[in-house]
């Protein structure tokens, strides 16, 4: 296994106040904050419940400013992608609501998030700043420099566990390196200790008086207009708290009897669809869990199925704190020299629009585009596509994902991406080559999925669905102008297995 190297200790290990959990944070009380506003600053958490960063702020007793800052640069957490943009905007409009609802205001300033918290804490002359920790290099590093900054300015600057339930740096083998394989990692997290339950949502929220300067969101420019692509999304999403609520409501009231069961199959809407609030943080990965376990629907085995699901966003976070480049460098560093195909526009685009002729693949990656989701098994289906039959480089797939998923997400995209292709560690085998017209008669037997993506096949019969240009019973009129597939599948499978079998050995 190529697992990067151990950590440098600078660059990694939090400080000691990260290091503990939130009540054990060092209240050093530089000054005396009485009456002096706290703020709360949101990134990757924008929610009210379960929020411990604001629920520290409120126990202080003070005002309350929340603040969202609008940092583009590269530096700190990669752009992010379109569906992101969108989902950003209406995140934030719904959070601002609720905010006021409770009596305070959410405050926007775009620019360097360091600069602006410090500005805004010097403006208000705040206490202390609060906020829940993230996880990628850059993050980290911009949160430290905060915090180092705050603290020397007289000011308490303290941050929490929000976002995952084991940090990566509690977790680690015995010999101090991090885990390279899932399942032992999700048996180290068992072992590590139960996750706390949510933290309770405060009713209300004493806001500041002072008129503070507010960007108006729609300068942020987070929409689509030439062309609107988002009606899609719209249709499909409720972005903010109140949406991921229902969604958990609907995910734990019925389609967790069918999880274990039928969560591979595209068709059978036995998924959550939880990833977009889980990854804007409208909901926490302990009220998630906490849900779910008090769920009275379905067998013990749905639970803990869905529960080794969360694992694995645990385990990618993990696998991003130690490999900052996840996107971006292959973590089995023999892939470097694979002889990937220059990926030229017009196979890219076939890929990207839905015209392989390959009708799962195509079903797949026409709900990514019009919805900004796709289902688990399917995304890896078309990723496999992309990768083992194109022979395309798994960056360029990562990197429309990134673009066009709402879910879209540092940590799980890339390593994902890296599972698929065989180039990260505990990944599916390169050899392992999917054949997606043998993954749809499989996983969408009745082809219900396919109709539902792909019109011009509405009305081929099952049996037909999943290959209909072959040679066969089917009347090729039916199909109307859906193309023929654009490789053949056994002569690309052996083309990419030789190609494997190069670096192998290097
Ligand atoms: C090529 C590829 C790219 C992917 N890109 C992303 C991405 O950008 N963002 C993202 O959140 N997921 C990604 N996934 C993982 C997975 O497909 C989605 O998390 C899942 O489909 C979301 O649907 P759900 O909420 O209904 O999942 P459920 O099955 O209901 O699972 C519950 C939650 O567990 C987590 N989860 C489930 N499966 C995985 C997994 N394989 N890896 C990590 N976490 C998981 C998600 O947070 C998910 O919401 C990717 C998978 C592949 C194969």
């Amino acid at each position: 296994m190529a697992a990067s190297a151990a950590p440098d200790p600078q660059a990694h290990v939090p400080s000691a106040t990260e290091k503990h959990a939130p009540d054990q944070t060092a209240r050093s009380r530089p000054t005396d904050t009485h009456g002096r506003p706290s703020i709360v600053w949101l990134r990757d958490d924008l929610r009210l419940a379960d929020n411990p960063a604001l629920r520290a702020a409120v126990d202080e007793g003070n005002p309350i400013v929340v603040l969202f800052v609008l940092d583009d640069s590269p530096l700190v957490a990669r752009p992010r992608g379109g569906a992101s943009r969108w989902w950003l905007h209406h995140s934030l409009t719904a959070l601002a609501e609720r905010i006021e609802e409770r009596g305070a205001r959410l405050i926007l300033r775009r620019g360097d998030a360091a600069e602006e918290v410090q500005r805004l804490a010097d403006e208000v002359d705040a206490g202390g700043v609060f906020w829940n920790r993230r996880y990628a290099e850059g993050e980290r590093s911009q949160d430290g420099a905060v915090k180092k900054a705050l603290r020397a300015a007289g000011r308490v600057a303290e941050s929490f566990q929000g976002t995952l339930m084991y940090e990566p740096w509690t977790i680690a083998r015995d010999d101090g390196q991090p885990y390279g394989v899932y399942s032992a990692f999700w048996r180290a997290c068992a072992k590590a200790g139960t996750p706390r339950e949510p933290v309770a949502e405060p009713q209300s929220l004493d806001g500041l008086e002072k008129r503070l300067h507010s960007d108006e969101l729609a300068s942020w420019e987070l929409l689509p207009t030439k062309p609107d692509w988002a009606t899609g999304l719209a249709e499909e999403w409720t972005p903010g708290e109140r949406g991921a609520h229902e969604r958990l409501r609907d995910f734990v009231g019925d389609r967790i009897s069918r999880y274990s069961g039928q969560r591979d199959r595209p068709g059978a809407e036995a998924s959550s669809r939880l990833s977009p609030h889980l990854r804007f943080g409208e909901l926490s990965p302990f009220q998630v869990r906490t849900a779910v376990l008090d769920s009275r629907e379905g067998a013990a085995e749905n639970r803990s199925k869905f529960q080794a699901e969360l694992g694995w966003r645990e385990f990618n976070y993990s696998l991003l704190f130690h490999n900052p480049n996840l996107d971006s460098q292959n973590m089995r560093r023999n892939f470097d020299g694979f002889p990937w195909h220059p990926a030229s526009s017009e196979v890219l685009e076939r890929w990207q629009q839905g015209r392989t002729g390959i009708p799962l693949v195509d079903a797949g990656m026409r709900q990514l585009w019009t919805s900004g989701w796709m289902h688990n098994r399917v995304r890896m289906v078309v990723a496999s596509f992309l990768i083992k039959n194109l022979l395309i480089d798994w960056r360029e797939g990562e990197q429309w994902f990134w673009d066009t998923l709402v879910d879209a997400d540092p940590a799980n995209n890339a390593a994902n991406w890296q599972w698929v292709a065989g180039s990260g560690v505990d990944s599916a085998p390169f050899f392992r080559v999917f054949n997606p017209v043998l993954q749809s008669q499989k996983f969408d037997p009745q082809g219900d999925y396919i109709r539902a993506w792909v019109p011009e096949l509405a009305d081929v019969p099952a049996k037909e669905i999943h290959e209909p240009r072959a040679s066969g019973g089917l009347d090729l009129s039916e199909v109307g102008d859906y193309p023929e597939p654009m490789v053949d599948l056994k002569a690309t499978r052996a083309e990419a297995l030789d190609a494997f079998a190069e670096i192998k050995s290097h």
